[in-house]
């Protein structure tokens, strides 16, 4: 069975398409339009009650939220493709510690950027300054303890490539590209080096280099 993406022009269902690829993993992608409000429909929030994407379909079972999405993925083709969960319960322990991380310490800021900068101008919606400046901080302050890691570990979680890193891949995209605040990674040595290192990966070019229909 394909498995079906739903939203995959945007960050969070790229973050479940990278590790479909680096799994191996055959795929369908089905465009929702967010300034359409299709995420809103009837059809949609049948799958995935609050209105968010990623969804996916694998046949009858339907999961959503990007990094359980991954979690499953990277467990049930534990032995196809990249390895991305560590081998001891030591190593999937930090896998788990990074990933929680990025999701409860970097992602929140930074998505509050994202919606202001990318999304609000499309809105007609000003961008709030004080907020920027005081998610911007905060950021910063994330980062500076990734510096610090990564000056002791190739990779977050260690010396592998893991769903700790690849769930980065997103968000930080747009933080050094359309965003244009590289310089948060760049000023950082060993968190640029991580940069250049995952995102030269094969799997995410390939997502870079998908024109998925909106
Ligand atoms: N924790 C969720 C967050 C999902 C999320 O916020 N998705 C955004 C799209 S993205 O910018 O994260 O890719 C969304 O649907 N936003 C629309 C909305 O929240 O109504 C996940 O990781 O799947």
């Amino acid at each position: 069975m394909v498995v079906k993406v739903y939203g995959p022009n945007y960050a969070s269902p790229k973050r479940v398409i990278v590790c479909l690829i680096e799994k191996g993993i055959e795929f369908e992608t089905v465009p929702v339009d967010l300034f359409k409000g299709e995420n809103k429909s009837p059809e949609y929030l049948e799958l995935q009650p609050f209105g968010e994407l990623p969804v996916i379909q694998d046949g009858d079972y339907i999961l959503f939220e990007s990094r359980a999405i991954i979690r499953y993925y990277a467990e049930k083709y534990k032995s196809q493709g990249t390895d991305l969960l560590g081998k001891t319960i030591e190593e999937k322990g930090l896998v788990d510690q990074w990933l929680e991380v990025e999701a409860h310490k970097y992602q929140p800021p930074l998505y509050d950027m994202v919606v202001q900068i990318l999304f609000f101008p499309k809105m007609g919606i000003p961008k709030d300054e004080n907020k920027m400046k005081e998610n911007e901080e905060k950021l910063s302050k994330v980062l500076d303890v990734y510096e610090e890691r990564l000056s002791k570990s190739k990779y977050l979680a260690g010396d592998f490539f893991s769903l700790a890193d690849l769930s980065y891949l997103p968000f930080t995209q747009y933080l050094v590209g359309p965003m244009e605040k590289g310089y948060m990674i760049r000023n950082r040595k060993h968190v640029s080096a991580w940069w250049d290192d995952i995102s030269s990966r094969p799997s995410w070019q390939k997502v870079l280099s998908f024109n998925f229909n909106p």
